[in-house]
């Protein structure tokens, strides 16, 4: 699957359903095992949750909103498939969620491309399910230090924390994505799928027993003048840089 919404492959309510849908059509598919999840947009992977959704719109705005964030998590995260992350571009917030919910990461070895969890930065908070999948990936110490601080970690670093799994040339990324897809593949489905449930069902299950308490809380929070401000400025920070 190739992101292709330029700028930046923010992920709009419209981005999340179409991923979403397509992941369900591929999970459905009996002749598809694996995807590989990476961008059409040159030097970036994806930005993150569209943060025009979360600004000035309706309460039933953000509960959809936050659903379909929910939603395009429970199909990556929980997926049968074999998943990984060809990421080749900067991947913060939302962007690092999806590369994090793949069974393998490779990213291109740009310093310039970075790739983290940094909604302290943006006055936000990463919800649990964020949270837990991070920690499941890199473990508690360094999700914590790099969770409060809103870090964005260049491509090396990442590679150093266990963020991504390795990094190669940016020009042998596919390649590399499809000899770490045909290596996983050559593993029976029925025992790699057991095995990957074994180890996410319990934070997956965490999300679907709070699921309406989750968007409840997220419609509240964003909903707060203080947050709004936040991400207004945030928004203008983002154009004036540009300026
Ligand atoms: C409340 C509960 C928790 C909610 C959880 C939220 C998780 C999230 O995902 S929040 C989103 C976090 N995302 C970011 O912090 C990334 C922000 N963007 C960037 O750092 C940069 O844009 C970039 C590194 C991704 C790309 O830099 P580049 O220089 O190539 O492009 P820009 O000129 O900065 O951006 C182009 C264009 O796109 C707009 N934009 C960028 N990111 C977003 C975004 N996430 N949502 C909406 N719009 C975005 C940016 O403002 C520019 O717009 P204009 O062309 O109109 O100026």
């Amino acid at each position: 699957m190739k992101f292709k919404s330029p700028p930046v492959n923010s992920l709009s309510l419209e981005f999340l359903t179409e991923f979403s849908i397509g992941l369900e059509k591929l999970e459905n598919n009996r002749a598809c095992r694996g995807v590989i999840i990476t961008s059409a947009v040159p030097k970036i992977f994806s930005s993150g949750l569209d943060i025009t959704e979360m600004c000035g719109k309706s309460v039933e705005h953000y509960g959809e909103f936050w659903r379909a964030v929910q939603e395009m998590w429970l199909r990556l995260y929980g997926s049968n498939m074999v998943t990984v992350a060809a990421v080749n571009g900067s991947s913060p917030a939302g962007g690092c969620l999806i590369a994090l919910s793949c069974d393998y990461r490779i990213m291109a070895e740009n310093p310039k491309f970075s790739i983290g969890l940094n909604e302290a930065q943006l006055g936000i908070v990463a919800p649990f399910w964020f949270k837990d999948t991070f920690v499941n990936v890199v473990g508690h110490r360094i999700a914590e230090r790099s969770l409060q601080l809103g870090s964005l970690h260049p491509a090396p670093e990442a590679q150093r924390l266990g963020l991504v799994d390795e990094l190669v040339p940016e020009e042998k990324l596919m390649e590399k994505a499809a000899a770490v897809m045909a290596q996983w593949l050559a593993l029976p489905d029925h025992a790699r799928q057991l095995t990957k449930t074994m180890m996410r069902k319990a934070v997956l299950d965490r999300l679907v027993a709070h699921r309406e308490e989750d968007i409840k809380n997220f419609i509240t929070f964003v909903s707060k003048e203080s947050i709004q401000k936040s991400l207004r400025m945030y928004m203008e920070m983002l154009k004036k840089r540009k300026s």
